[in-house]
């Protein structure tokens, strides 16, 4: 199980200094949505270069044009790149086949699919690399999360990792390594929190402790 730190309310400089505060305790930098909106791939390049020696993920959250995007971010430095699993079929496929050219991978972010132990089968079937059940930050807002939807997408994938992403926190933690993702993403329960590093370092440890 790797843990993914999420930055999304920060500026480069921002997450470069967040980074170094926790980088020992974490496997994989995301540059979140927001980030990426705000700064462009300028992120993660920039991260990607201060940090080598950890996996960058590039949140684009890709809904068409996937093979460009895929290569752009590959470009930047990303070694994971994230689609919606709400994508078009070709898109996706798209995206893993310029993925595999590059050397990367692809995470599918299931966040507003319906039908979602079909959908997993699907997206697994095309050869994507992680299934990330994920609530959002506007439902998260309403009190839900995707601790059962890890159960339904646990069951049904049999190739790619499984990951899990939205809100999760020190407390909450535990009910999700019951279900043994592969990743596990945290963005708030780290970033929020005065000691940063040390609430990492607890995450590290129950997550290698399984
Ligand atoms: O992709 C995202 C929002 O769309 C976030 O990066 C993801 O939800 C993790 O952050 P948090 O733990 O704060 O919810």
């Amino acid at each position: 199980m790797e843990l993914q730190l999420a930055l999304d309310l920060v500026n480069i400089p921002e997450a470069i200094e967040l980074v170094k505060e926790v980088e020992e305790h974490i496997d994989i930098v995301e540059i979140g949505t927001p980030v990426v909106i705000n700064e462009g791939l300028h992120a993660v390049k920039a991260v990607k270069k201060a940090f080598p020696n950890l996996k960058v993920l590039a949140d684009l959250k890709i809904m068409d044009a996937a093979g460009y995007e895929v290569m752009k971010a590959s470009e930047a430095g990303a070694d994971i790149v994230t689609i919606l699993g709400t994508a078009e079929d070709m898109s996706i496929k798209g995206a893993v086949e310029e993925a595999k050219k590059q050397g990367k991978k692809i995470l599918v972010d299931m966040i507003a699919v319906k039908d979602l132990a079909g959908r997993a089968k699907e997206v697994d079937a095309m050869g994507v690399d992680y299934i990330c059940v994920h609530t959002g930050y506007d439902l998260q807002a309403v009190g839900k999360n995707s601790f059962e939807d890890l159960q339904t997408i646990k069951g049904v994938v049999k190739n790619a990792k499984t990951a899990i992403a939205g809100g999760i926190k020190l407390d909450t933690l535990p009910e999700v390594i019951k279900v043994q993702p592969d990743l596990v993403i945290v963005g708030g329960g780290i970033t929020g929190q005065a000691d940063k590093k040390a609430v990492a370092a607890k995450m590290q440890q129950m997550i290698i402790q399984g």
